[in-house]
């Protein structure tokens, strides 16, 4: 697992949205063959969405082969509501760019069986041929999507019972009245997420600090379902500096210095977006330790 840490949202940001730009463009999408990408909504994906839409203003990036799958969306809330996850893609991202809203997949939480809605999803998600990179964010409690504590590691789709800390920490975008929060809401399980070939998760802010700890210092725990990623192959996590306040020094040097290897040791261009070694130059220098930890971080 790579751990990529930024000084603040705005670089988080750029970071996670030149990447995703990048595979994307690296995939080389077609209509026979999209690139199939999940997203998250909460204010961790604003400023990666902003990103996106301002490399397809400039002519970067095409959306034209790239088929979407939302996380998860309330149960109950009218799918044109300002705070449904519908409303939130679609002001953030979709209206914005060149994708065919026939590829934006987003779960209903008004169907009349959410049962079904959420075995169609996954079976779509099938059909397109598997979800290439799956992005998201986490809760304060470690949640992703809206597995809450304690939800199974091999959850698929399904209709899930918000955690308070959940409602409560969602109250912010419906008048801080937890009244006013859905309950329920349909989400991908944590399996789902685990099935993409690659998973990316943003995780910013120091009361993201402890959850960041658990996911990557601890042992895999259903308590802090993101920490699952931990036995996924391609997994990415790209933070900011308050969130690592919970990290060990020692954690933070570790994957510092990995990123200062690639960069300056084997050469970014003899490295794959994914963190694999294409080539491996052998190092005239043996560096100090010093040198590994001398880290300027611009991507
Ligand atoms: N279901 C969403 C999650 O998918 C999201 O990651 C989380 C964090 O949101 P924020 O990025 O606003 O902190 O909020 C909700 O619970």
């Amino acid at each position: 697992m790579r751990l990529i840490i930024r000084s603040d949202y705005n670089e988080v940001s750029e970071y996670i949205a030149t990447y995703v730009k990048d595979r994307i463009i690296e995939f080389n999408p077609t209509h026979e063959r999209p690139f199939v990408l999940g997203l998250p909504t909460g204010s961790s994906p604003i400023g990666l969405y902003k990103n996106l839409v301002k490399f397809h203003r400039n002519g970067e990036l095409s959306f034209k082969h790239v088929v979407t799958f939302n996380m998860d969306e309330y149960v109950g809330l009218p799918r044109d509501h300002p705070e449904s996850y519908h409303s939130f893609m679609w002001h953030h991202l979709f209206k914005h760019i060149d994708i065919d809203p026939n590829n934006v997949n987003i779960l209903n939480g008004n169907a009349e069986d959410l049962s079904e809605e959420c075995a169609k999803f996954e079976e779509k998600m099938k059909e397109v041929g598997g979800v290439e990179l799956f992005i998201g964010g986490i809760g304060p409690d470690g949640h992703i999507a809206f597995n809450e504590p304690g939800s199974s590691l091999m959850s698929r789709t399904r209709v899930k019972t918000l955690a308070y800390d959940t409602i409560l920490a969602n109250s912010r975008f419906f008048d801080n009245d937890i009244n006013k929060v859905p309950r329920m809401a349909l989400t991908v399980g944590v399996g789902t997420v685990m099935d993409a070939r690659e998973v990316a998760i943003i995780i910013t802010g120091a009361h993201k600090a402890f959850a960041l700890a658990k996911c990557i210092e601890e042992g895999v725990n259903f308590m802090f379902t993101v920490s699952a990623i931990q036995l996924h192959p391609k997994a990415l996590i790209v933070c900011d500096e308050d969130a690592t306040l919970e990290l060990h020094v020692k954690t933070v040097k570790y994957f510092k210095s990995i990123e200062h290897v690639i960069k300056n040791l084997i050469g970014a261009e003899n490295v794959g977006l994914q963190g694999n070694v294409k080539k491996y130059p052998s190092p005239e220098v043996t560096p100090t330790r010093e040198a590994f930890y001398n880290l300027p971080f611009k991507r």
